[in-house]
């Protein structure tokens, strides 16, 4: 049933339902090169993109600026038309069928609204329920919800040039869900946003995804979303996967290290020990990086064996870091 949105996994069986098998997206760029002259240039923005995203699955999609992520997502609502390869949302062609695919999906750029900036929010929420014919008993029952949820009752009567970024943005993702969308595309959805605000956010995402198996493909610079969110990663560069996976696999992949603090009786010398380097010195505390996949216990036996030890603690490494490591190590390949 097409209009039937609501997912139950255990009705529906589990499949993939996002598909991409090869697909590319090549931009025609006009380049400025004098008074009256120009040059045509390709970007290849998307390039041989494979990939499964199974139903109700909540997956960061992530890499650096001009990696190919809103292409990506463009092509997944129908916006944009791939160059080459196939790519099937709910078995749907996006594509060819823009008007049928946008019942099923939601989607949220957090940097532009959909929503009307003039009219108070409840008006823009008016519009969709007669743009997408939503029944109104469901319409009604999805209001609410997003209403108690998102926290919007004291703003529905806002005009949206008047909200705050953070509450438009709850807005925006009201709005992507009063038709029930089996699918929801998030683009920056935390971008700007106060620390409450992202909390707010991510702890509506993940009660939408556990209670309704809604499939989130979610794109963030903000590292602490997918930490917070999603099992799985997949990282974009050049528009081409270089990673997909959990999230912890991408310290493997980024061959990164660990952190050693030690709190030492009294201001020593850097402390020198194999298969660790010191990296940092503050009176008697000092910073140690090691391999990440090395024995900690061994290498604080090491230490305390030979030099004064008060106190220590591991620090894990930090997902930004190995992350900027694979670019930089991508870039010099
Ligand atoms: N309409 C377009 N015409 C020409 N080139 C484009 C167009 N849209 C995107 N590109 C180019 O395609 C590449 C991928 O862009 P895209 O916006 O998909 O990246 P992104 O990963 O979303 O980046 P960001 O994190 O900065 O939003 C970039 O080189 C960009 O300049």
């Amino acid at each position: 049933m097409e209009t039937g949105l609501m997912t139950d996994p255990v009705r529906d069986p589990v499949g993939d339902f996002i598909e991409l098998d090869g697909v590319e997206k090549v931009f025609d760029v006009r380049k400025k090169t004098g008074f009256l002259r120009s040059e045509r240039r390709q970007v290849r923005a998307v390039d041989s993109l494979s990939f499964t995203v199974a139903r109700g699955e909540m997956v960061g999609y992530i890499g650096p600026n001009g990696a190919g992520k809103s292409t990506t997502i463009k092509m997944l609502t129908g916006i944009l038309t791939p160059s080459a390869g196939r790519l099937r949302v709910a078995g749907i062609d996006p594509s060819r069928e823009r008007t049928r695919l946008a019942r099923r999906i939601g989607v949220v750029f957090g940097q532009r609204t959909t929503l009307w900036w003039d009219l108070p929010l409840i008006d823009s929420y008016r519009l969709m329920h007669r743009m997408y014919r939503i029944p109104d008993a469901r319409y009604r029952e999805n209001l609410d919800r997003c209403v108690e949820l998102l926290d919007l009752e004291a703003l529905l009567d806002v005009p949206v040039r008047q909200l705050s970024l953070g509450q438009r943005m709850r807005g925006d993702i009201g709005a992507a869900l009063l038709h029930d969308p089996e699918v929801l595309y998030l683009d920056e959805p935390t971008i700007g946003l106060d620390v409450i605000s992202k909390a707010k956010v991510r702890s509506f995402l993940r009660d939408l995804n556990a209670e309704r198996g809604t499939t989130v493909l979610l794109t963030t610079h903000d590292l602490t979303d997918i930490e917070q969110l999603c099992r799985r990663v997949m990282v974009i560069d050049h528009g081409r996967l270089m990673y997909d996976g959990p999230l912890t696999g991408l310290h493997e992949v980024g061959e990164s290290e660990r952190t050693l603090v030690v709190d030492l009786e009294r201001e020593l010398p850097p402390i020198e020990v194999d298969s660790a380097r010191v990296v940092k010195v503050e009176g008697p505390r000092q910073w140690l990086a090691f391999p990440a996949a090395a024995s900690a216990a061994e290498l604080v036996a090491r230490i305390a064996a030979e030099f004064p030890l008060v106190d220590l603690s591991v620090r894990e490494p930090d997902i930004e870091a190995v992350i900027s490591r694979m670019y930089a190590e991508k870039a010099l390949s």
